[in-house]
């Protein structure tokens, strides 16, 4: 081969490779490459070992509440540390479905789903609005953009606290937005300090919902408002078929959910607390569009990514076990596809809540 046939397979090959990581692997929402993919706060060499604990602890995801509720929110932790990165190369800041919206894009669709929670609030300039399990504050800036009111997140993950923080500062929207690490059952803010409160896809990771709606409550001042938008079987769930028994399972393994709770118990709960219930509604029905059809048109996306994963791994970029969780998460997509085209199953459940005035938790 002479020097210039050399130099001209190099730059084709140096070009390719390129194009492969930087320009095929790129992030939805530009930020994360698949160059970068990291377990958050696992080290490489841990990742396989933590996956293989995660996927048999959540392989039966209902005994759980009979043997290891305890044990929920650590191995959510693990789950997001297995994810987040992913998540955020091929999703983007925002973890969460929206109703797809004809001649908009899935970020402006996302973003209105968002300030629709604090439309609902009706927060304001000034107010103190807590956002219960914030992943990496994707909708906390929206809302704060949008209202202007200061949000604080909480998540159970501390590699995520450190995204939301980079986010938060390189959208100049650090000094409305303040994220820190914590357990939603328990939080380390005082009786009634908050003005409203919201929860985005992410209570659904409690084991049992009267204990973050409970917590939620005693933080919330006397008049405030709660949104929360909730993953739940709806009423055509039949938990006699085996399809819908399989469905739910995989979409309970796939995403650290220990038992997907019923529609009909969301609002009978925020009763029990304390709570009075202004609004419940799923926000899948018609005439909203499938929040499910950006999961289908991914479908080729998920093999070019399986493709780079595998490739990334196998040279030792990406951590071992990054594959197998890519794995669950191409499966996971299968499932909650399933969930929303048969209608048994919305991840946008809508209960809007209100604190009596007369109840003061301090
Ligand atoms: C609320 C929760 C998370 C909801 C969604 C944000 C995520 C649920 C399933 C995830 C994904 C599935 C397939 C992945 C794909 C194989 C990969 O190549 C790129 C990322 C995915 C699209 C990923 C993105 C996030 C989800 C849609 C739960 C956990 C309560
Ligand atoms: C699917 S993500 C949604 C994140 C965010 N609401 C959004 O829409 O982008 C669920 C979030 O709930 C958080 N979470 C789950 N269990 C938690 C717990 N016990 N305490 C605090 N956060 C928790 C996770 O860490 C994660 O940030």
């Amino acid at each position: 081969m002479d020097s210039y046939t050399l130099f001209f397979t190099a730059s084709l090959i140096g070009v390719g490779l390129y194009w492969f990581l930087f320009v095929l692997g790129s992030a939805e929402q530009k930020g994360k490459h698949a160059v970068h993919l990291s377990s958050g706060s696992i080290s490489a060499e841990k990742v396989l070992d933590n996956y293989n604990q995660y996927s048999s602890f959540f392989r039966r995801p209902k005994e759980i509440l009979e043997t290891a509720e305890d044990k929920v929110p650590a191995f959510v932790d693990t789950f997001y540390n297995l994810v987040t990165d992913i998540y955020e190369w091929g999703w983007g800041q925002s973890f969460h479905f929206s109703p797809s919206i004809p001649g908009k894009s899935h970020r402006e669709a996302t973003r209105l789903h968002e300030e629709m929670v604090v439309d609902l609030l009706g927060s304001k300039p000034g107010d103190r609005v807590l956002d219960a399990g914030c992943g990496v504050g994707g909708p906390m800036r929206a809302i704060a953009a949008h209202s202007g009111a200061n949000v604080v997140g909480i998540t159970i993950n501390e590699y995520q606290v450190k995204r939301a923080r980079i986010h938060n500062k390189k959208a100049g929207l650090d000094g409305l937005c303040q994220v820190i690490t914590g357990n939603f059952l328990s939080m380390p803010f005082d009786n009634d300090s908050f003005d409203a409160a919201y929860s985005i896809e992410a209570t659904c990771h409690a084991p049992k919902l009267e204990e973050v709606y409970a917590e939620i409550f005693r933080v919330l001042e006397p008049g405030g408002m709660y949104v929360s938008y909730e993953w739940v079987t709806t009423e055509l769930y039949d938990n006699g078929d085996a399809d819908h028994v399989e469905i739910v399972q995989g979409i309970e393994r796939g995403d650290a959910l220990p038992g997907l709770r019923s529609y009909r118990d969301i609002a009978e709960i925020a009763r029990k607390v304390g709570f009075e219930v202004v609004k419940e509604k799923d926000l899948a029905k018609p005439p909203a569009k499938p929040w499910w059809s950006r999961l289908k048109m991914g479908k080729v996306a998920y093999w070019r990514n399986h493709i780079l994963v595998s490739v990334l791994s196998w040279i030792g970029i990406a951590p071992q076990g990054t594959v197998d969780v890519h794995e669950m998460l191409c499966k996971t997509a299968v499932y909650l596809t399933e969930g929303g085209e048969t209608e048994i199953f919305t991840p946008m459940y809508m209960i809007l809540c209100r604190k009596p005035e007369s109840v003061k938790s301090s």
